[in-house]
């Protein structure tokens, strides 16, 4: 079975896939594919480049995704461009490594723009990590440190909360504590490895 799992920025994706991985299921990672196609030496971070300057690259030749995501999170064009070499080379990451999993296996594709990419019928199950946007902004002060305004603009690129919950076929609401999300996981994993 293929399940997609998404939510907004902080909202508990990774700590929902953590257990999911915990139960059993395959983990698909959309931000650690995202972090591959353009790491040091790829055509993707080659691309990356051609696209936005040299300035981007640290001395030892990383992408500086701190001063890249102050550029795309600032201008939505230069944040499309961005998009159209990073998201075609991830889809392509995400399809290889679904074909190396098991015909039994569940696999849970941890897609944070599931929402925005028009992909969400591909799968079997949607499952949407949902709270309010003033708690993930919250998170994203106190337990990351970031700016206000950083989190408010990184939530602004996202699909709202109703776009979101559009695609669900299981809303995973995440405003309760830890281990209220670990029972409602659980549930989920039980419903879904009993078909
Ligand atoms: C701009 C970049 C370099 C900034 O890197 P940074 O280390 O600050 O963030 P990181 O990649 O860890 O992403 C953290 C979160 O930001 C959000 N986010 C990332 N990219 C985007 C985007 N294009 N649009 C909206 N939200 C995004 C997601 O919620 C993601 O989980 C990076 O986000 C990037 O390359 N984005 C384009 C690729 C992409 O769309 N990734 C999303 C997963 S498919
Ligand atoms: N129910 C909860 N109660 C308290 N803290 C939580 C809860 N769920 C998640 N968190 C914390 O909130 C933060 C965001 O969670 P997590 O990293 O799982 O979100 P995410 O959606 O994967 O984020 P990103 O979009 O950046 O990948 C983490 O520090 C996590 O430990």
């Amino acid at each position: 079975m293929r399940v997609g799992l998404t939510g907004g920025i902080a909202s508990g994706k990774s700590t929902v896939a953590s257990m999911l991985v915990e139960l059993g299921a395959v983990l698909i990672d959309g931000d650690a594919l995202a972090r591959e196609v353009v790491a040091r030496g790829t055509p993707g971070l080659a691309q990356v480049v051609a696209a936005f300057g040299e300035e981007l690259l640290t001395p030892e030749g990383d992408l500086d995704r701190p001063a890249l995501g102050r550029i795309v999170f600032a201008d939505e064009a230069a944040r499309k461009r961005l998009e159209a070499i990073t998201h075609p080379l991830i889809f392509e990451r995400y399809a290889e490594l679904e074909a190396a999993a098991g015909p039994d296996d569940l696999v849970v594709h941890d897609i944070p723009l599931l929402a925005e990419s028009g992909r969400a019928d591909t799968f079997d199950e949607v499952l949407v990590v949902d709270v309010p946007v003033e708690l993930q902004v919250e998170r994203m002060v106190r337990e990351r440190g970031w700016t206000r305004e950083d989190a408010e603009a990184r939530i602004a690129a996202q699909a709202s909360r109703e776009d979101r919950l559009a695609i669900a076929t299981y809303v995973i609401d995440n405003t309760g504590t830890l281990e209220q999300l670990r029972a409602r996981v659980e549930e989920i994993h039980a419903e879904l490895t009993a078909r």
